[in-house]
């Protein structure tokens, strides 16, 4: 793998998602892969769970990790190219990328949307613009419109549920993307990419539900269902994973917010006992209701902790490559 921006770097889906497996069952696999090598995890946004879990993911593999919090440590950015830099941007991409590729071999970068304007998020002019300067191989930690770690952390996870308990009268699991209410606008990046990935994985019958005027760019969810009603896709869903997301079409804003669409557990009674998962951070008793995510229903802390099984096959598929 050349880098790691969205399920297209991807060419085995299934054989990454075994790769995370055998780390799981065995972290220090390949302790010394990335010995000597140094792996730059820069921030322009908080992060909990994508920081941690790929810096022990780095560890496993004998790499060490430098983590820069550039929104609040570094100069401010400029990512136009021919911008006259007179406002508040300090150093262009252009000059900054290059030293970053010079002192590490592999670079990791999150770049949320402004959510103002979305032919500037959808371009992604800043991990791009990233790519382009730096000279090593990238790895996105959620660009503008994806988040591909999550994404494959997420079909780990639902392959290791069907592992532990196949699925008896079907031969592909439902699964259901729900929108679910927020108090701010959030990126659609968790909601693209989980689609984008499960119909490139293609071993579901996935169905998404939200509230009219939330669509999500037909890139990224063609070949799945999409309904309004939230009740007849849950029915019989063996996965329902819950996420808001602000409007794309009239791009970045809450239409509505109506609080019938968080998951309860009268909800869960209409799926095939769901599994209910989540990228976190999460909402309590706005997007999911504490009897929800404090049941055996919900597997949100195994979810997140598989993150480090799914970073570390990803950086060991990039350290292969550049051996
Ligand atoms: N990295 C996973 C989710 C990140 C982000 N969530 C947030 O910003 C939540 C913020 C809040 O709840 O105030 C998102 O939805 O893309
Ligand atoms: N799910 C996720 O990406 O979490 P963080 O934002 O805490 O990294």
């Amino acid at each position: 793998m050349k880098q790691f921006i969205s399920v297209n770097d991807v060419t085995d889906i299934n054989a990454l998602v075994q790769q995370a497996l055998v780390y799981k069952s065995n972290p220090l696999a390949d302790r010394t892969l990335g010995a000597d090598k140094r792996i730059g995890l820069l921030f322009l946004n908080p992060s909990l769970r994508t920081r941690l879990s790929t810096q022990v993911a780095a560890a496993n593999l004998g790499m060490e990790a430098i983590v820069f919090n550039v929104d609040k440590e570094g100069w401010a950015l400029e990512f136009e190219e021919g911008a006259i830099m007179s406002g508040n941007t300090v150093e262009h991409i252009k000059d900054a990328a290059p030293i970053l590729g010079s002192y590490f071999n592999m670079l990791c970068i999150r770049t949320f949307p402004s959510l103002k304007n979305r032919e500037d998020d959808y371009s992604e002019l800043y991990i791009s613009q990233f790519i382009k300067y730096c000279g090593v191989p990238v790895i996105s930690l959620e660009s503008a419109t994806l988040h591909p770690l999550q994404s494959l952390t997420d079909i780990v996870t639902i392959q290791e549920c069907l592992m532990a308990a196949p699925l008896l009268t079907k031969a592909k699991p439902k699964i259901v993307l729900t929108w679910a209410p927020h108090v701010k606008p959030l990126p659609q990046c968790v909601a693209n990419s989980f689609a984008q990935w499960v119909n490139a994985w293609g071993g579901a019958d996935f169905v998404i539900t939200h509230p009219e005027d939330y669509e999500l760019s037909t890139n990224f969810t063609n070949g799945a269902t999409i309904t309004h009603n939230q009740d007849e896709a849950l029915q019989n869903a063996d996965f329902v994973y819950v996420k808001n997301w602000s409007t794309y079409t009239d791009y970045g804003k809450i239409y509505e917010n109506d609080p019938r669409w968080m998951l309860t557990e009268q909800k869960i009674g209409l799926t095939n006992n769901a599994k209910v998962m989540h990228c976190l951070p999460v909402r309590r008793n706005i997007e999911l209701s504490d009897e929800v995510l404090d049941s055996p229903n919900s597997i949100v802390t195994q979810q997140a902790a598989n993150r480090v099984w799914a970073a570390q096959a990803v950086i060991a598929a990039i350290l292969r490559n550049n051996k």
